[in-house]
């Protein structure tokens, strides 16, 4: 709460590149004149009166209506989902130096890293339009899936998992729009350990931690003096980087729950750390989000915004490009196709080809260009110019949801009373951490959790969720959300950071427009099975911690068909449930492998093509251990100086 009215305190409030500032701490490099359209942001500076009077509700606990009004006031100042780049009208026949082909988390920072440079002219190609107001405001993701801002994939799981998925399929959601998945996602940021990209470096020098920390903290924009202020943390972070990083200032019963689930991990002997991208790899911690001043900072409002008007960097939007232009004989990559507008048309690139579009879409795109098996293309009549993996490697961090139930009767429901207070931030308590059970993973966790507190009462949302956002069958559904009619409950998710499994996308005809297969291949290596199963025992000891002791703490016994005929609580129950009972945490990556045996090399250049790289989270030849969009911008900005530096225009 404390931000919103000292934002409004403040002496000048300032809108800076298109952000709300007081004026106090970082901003953009490259200040931007403020647009036209923004001067509706500024706010005059309040008289002496109001800031006596909101000296006081501030100082006041008797007043949470008052002080919500003001943070609505405020929050409507901040989400105005306006500002956006105009969109070019791009002519058939077109040409610019580079073009890039999707506005998402890297591609976004690919096209404004490279429009740094005076004299290169770049063109950003972007399927979906600008984010609406839902994307903009921290709180309302859950809002987008299956709009049209979703590519809304439905991905394939194989038969005998993932039981409690109807036909087996569950919704792989896609942002669609400028900031691609930045701008859909539920905002955590995480970035792995350093040992997940020193395996990288072993396939593709140039990539171990000590080579990707500088663009980690090139993106960086920490508002949270808690991590910037303290010595054994400043030298991994940034405080000047356009992503604003922050942690919400929560209402105190919020705040009060982060305590209490943290405590219970303690218990467990998960420490509790300072955060969860700082020096100790192990530990939980309330998480930082991407957003800042009740703004989402997704890649299209901390890269795009600020540039909107810059000479030499034109987007496209609703640009759906649908195959690379590549000379038959020598290889090269010299434009796109595009369909815009209802019609076809080509643009060329002078230099070279980016393709940003995503850990599917890129493959996809990659195989209807024809790159890709060459036996797949050839079965679809596809002329393949270059024999490689594309598509293979797909993985993602899965999840095994437990639901816990703790205090009965209508004390926590307080707690649901006080989500729209949190407009502005994280719509419920949320807790997260990395532990290990096999003690030489140490140094690189098996494990994320992801703890969401619910009051009691708020059953008829989580039934929404389970079946709108992770198409969780009727049955199972109705048994999560049974539990929470009058007991508050702990949504708990314990991700497999490192499966050994591996899936697939492959094409499923030579039309751009059919949505490609996606096999997510979950649990075909037995060994993610045992893996999974050791973290929910892990897990399972949360309902024996003190608070759940004291609040008549359990386990909800979810109703999952496939393993009703076990015994609950035994071990072939649990591993039937690990197996059945799976989720997707939406980080589908590794579909255009980086290294000598897969898609593009080193400097992301796509085996045996000239012309063409690839920048997005399909590079990754291993899934980073946590959230995958710190790692995506991190790509998005190293790729952007390897061409720099490729160009002599570093
Ligand atoms: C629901 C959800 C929740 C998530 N939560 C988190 C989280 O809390 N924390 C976290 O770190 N990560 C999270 N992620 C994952 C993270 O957001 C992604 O890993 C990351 O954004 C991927 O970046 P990218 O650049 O590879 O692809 P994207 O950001 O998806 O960008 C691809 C872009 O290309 C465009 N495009 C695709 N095809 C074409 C075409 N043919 N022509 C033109 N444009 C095209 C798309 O519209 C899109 O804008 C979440 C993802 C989702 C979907």
């Amino acid at each position: 709460m404390g931000q919103w009215v000292n934002l409004m305190m403040s002496d000048t409030i300032v809108v800076e590149s298109g952000r709300i500032s007081n004026g106090s701490h970082g901003v953009l490099k490259d200040k931007e004149e403020v647009p036209k359209s923004e001067k509706m942001f500024q706010i005059p500076n309040p008289n002496v009166f109001v800031n006596n009077f909101l000296g006081f509700v501030q100082s006041s606990s008797y007043l949470p209506w008052v002080q919500w009004l003001l943070r609505l006031l405020a929050l409507s100042q901040a989400i105005s989902p306006t500002g956006w780049p105009e969109s070019y009208d791009l002519r058939d026949g077109d040409r610019f130096d580079f073009v890039v082909v999707g506005a998402g988390s890297a591609g976004a920072i690919v096209a404004a890293r490279l429009s740094e440079v005076p004299y290169f002219s770049v063109l950003l190609l972007e399927a979906g339009g600008d984010p609406p107001l839902a994307s903009v405001a921290p709180s309302l993701f859950g809002t987008l899936a299956h709009t049209k801002y979703d590519w809304d994939y439905r991905a394939q799981l194989d038969k005998n998992v993932g039981a409690v998925h109807p036909d087996g399929v569950i919704y792989m959601t896609r942002g669609k729009m400028l900031g691609g998945s930045s701008s859909i996602n539920y905002e955590v940021y995480a970035r792995g350990t350093p040992k997940d990209y020193d395996e990288w470096g072993q396939v593709a020098p140039g990539w171990e931690w000590e080579s990707v920390l500088p663009y980690f903290k090139k993106l960086e924009g920490f508002k949270d003096p808690v991590v910037t202020e303290n010595p054994d943390h400043t030298y991994l972070h940034s405080s000047d980087g356009p992503v604003a990083i922050n942690r919400p200032q929560n209402n105190s019963y919020f705040n009060e729950v982060n305590n209490i689930v943290l405590s219970s991990y303690e218990e467990m002997g998960i420490k509790r750390i300072l955060e969860l991208t700082g020096p100790e790899s192990i530990g939980a911690a309330q998480p930082h989000y991407t957003f800042a001043n009740g703004r989402r900072s997704s890649t299209a409002e901390a890269y795009l915004r600020p540039v909107r008007d810059r000479y030499n960097l034109k987007v496209t939007k609703y640009a759906r490009v649908t195959k690379v232009l590549i000379d038959d004989l020598t290889r090269l990559a010299y434009g796109v196709e595009i369909f815009l507008g209802g019609k076809k048309i080509n643009v060329f690139a002078n230099l070279e080809v980016i393709v940003s579009a995503g850990a599917i879409d890129t493959p996809k795109l990659l195989m209807l260009s024809g790159i890709g098996p060459r036996e797949e293309l050839s079965r679809l009549g596809i002329n393949a110019l270059v024999d490689l993996p594309v598509g293979k490697n797909l993985q993602d961090h899965i999840y095994t949801p437990i639901v816990f139930t703790g205090k009965k009767g209508l004390q926590s429901v307080v707690q649901n009373l006080l989500v729209p207070t949190e407009l502005d931030s994280y719509p419920v308590p949320s807790q997260s951490g990395f532990f290990s059970v096999k003690s030489y993973d140490l140094q690189r966790p098996q494990f994320q959790i992801f703890n969401i507190r619910i009051g009691a009462t708020a059953s008829p949302l989580i039934l929404f969720g389970c079946r709108t956002i992770a198409n969780f069958d009727e049955q199972f559904s109705y048994s999560i959300s049974k539990a929470n009619v009058d007991r508050e409950i702990d949504l708990t998710s314990v991700l497999l950071l490192h499966p050994r499994s591996r899936g697939e996308v492959v094409l499923s005809s030579s039309n751009p427009f059919d949505d490609p297969l996606i096999n997510m291949g979950y649990y075909r290596n037995e060994e993610d099975v045992q893996n999974s199963l050791d973290g929910l025992k892990y897990m399972l000891q949360y309902a024996n911690t003190s608070y759940y002791k004291r609040n008549g703490g359990r386990i909800a016994k979810l109703d999952v068909a496939a393993c009703n005929h076990l015994k609950w609580g035994s071990d072939v129950y649990w591993r039937c449930y690990v197996k059945n009972a799976v989720g997707t945490m939406f980080h589908p990556v590794g579909t255009c492998e980086m290294g000598p045996k897969g898609v593009v090399d080193e400097k992301l250049r796509v085996h045996g093509i000239f012309g063409l790289r690839v920048a997005d989270a399909s590079i990754m030849p291993t899934i980073s251990g946590g959230n995958t969009n710190a790692p995506a911008m991190m790509i998005g900005e190293k790729a952007a100086d390897i061409i720099k530096i490729d160009y002599n225009a570093h």
